[in-house]
C-alpha cells in the first residue's frame, strides 16, 4: 500500500477549512483525505469490527461513563500509531493542528482520535462533543472511510445551528475522503441511522483546561 509521503492535507483545503471554522464554526470538505489511505484505514477498522476487537462506545467521561445504545451504537478503537496508515493520518492531523494554531491562536496541543464502526441500524443522537468551560476538546474532526457510499444507505452526519439546535444546516454523506471539522463545544451534530456498516475516525484537538484545579481526564 502506498500513500503520499508525508500525507499532506492539500494547502487550499487547509485554508478553506480555517476560513470556514472562523466564519461558521464548521467545515465540510470532500476529497480531502487520500483515497489509498482511506482504503487502508477502512480495512483496519473492518477487520477489527469482524474480530470484535473494538469497544462499545459509551457516553460521559470518567465515573459517569455508561453504555447507552439509545444514544449511540458505535464501537470504537483509539488510534495509537500501530500501523503506517494510522501514523499517516495522525501526522496529517498534526499538520492541521499547526496550521490552526498559527491562524487561530487556539493553543491546541494534543490530538486524540478513535476509529468508529457503526453497524447497520446504529446512530448517534444529537450532541455536543464538549461542554463549554468544562472540557478541553476544542476542535472536533471526522474523517470518513467508506468508498462509494450509496445515496440510500443513511448514516449522514447532520450539523445543526449553534444558536438554534433544531435547525439543520448541513448533511454530510459519509463517503471516503470527506473530512469535517467543527468547534467541539458549539456545534450540535448527529449521526442518522445507517443501513450499512459505516466507518469513520472521530478526533479532537485538545487544550489543557482545568476546573477547580482538576484537569479534564484524557478519556
Ligand atoms: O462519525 C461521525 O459522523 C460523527 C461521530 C461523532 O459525532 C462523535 O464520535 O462524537
Ligand atoms: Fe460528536
Amino acid at each position: 500500500m502506498s500513500y503520499p509521503e508525508p500525507c499532506l492535507l492539500p494547502t487550499e483545503q487547509i485554508n478553506a477549512l480555517i476560513d470556514s471554522l472562523v466564519e461558521h464554526g464548521w467545515y465540510i470538505g470532500q476529497q480531502v483525505l487520500d483515497p489509498a489511505l482511506c482504503q487502508a484505514l477502512h480495512q483496519e477498522v473492518t477487520i477489527r469490527a469482524q474480530q470484535q476487537s473494538m469497544s462499545r462506545a459509551g457516553v460521559g467521561r470518567g465515573k459517569e461513563h455508561e453504555l447507552r445504545e439509545d444514544i449511540r451504537g458505535d464501537a470504537i478503537h483509539w488510534l495509537n500509531r500501530e500501523t503506517l496508515a494510522q501514523r499517516r493520518y495522525l501526522d496529517a492531523m498534526r499538520e492541521l493542528q499547526q496550521a490552526i494554531n498559527v491562524s487561530l491562536y487556539l493553543g491546541l496541543f494534543e490530538y486524540e482520535a478513535h476509529f468508529a464502526h457503526y453497524p447497520a441500524g446504529a446512530f448517534y443522537r444529537r450532541h455536543l462533543d464538549s461542554f463549554r468551560g468544562r472540557a478541553n476538546r476544542v476542535v472536533s474532526t471526522v474523517g470518513y472511510l467508506n468508498a462509494d457510499w450509496p445515496q440510500d444507505a443513511g448514516g449522514e452526519m447532520v450539523i445543526f445551528d449553534q444558536h438554534d439546535p433544531e435547525r439543520e444546516l448541513a448533511r454530510v454523506t459519509p463517503d471516503a475522503g470527506t473530512f469535517v471539522c467543527f468547534l467541539a463545544d458549539r456545534i450540535p451534530h448527529e449521526v442518522l441511522p445507517t443501513h450499512q456498516p459505516r466507518a469513520s475516525i472521530a478526533g479532537w484537538f485538545r487544550r489543557n483546561a482545568s476546573l477547580g484545579g482538576v484537569v479534564d481526564p484524557a478519556r
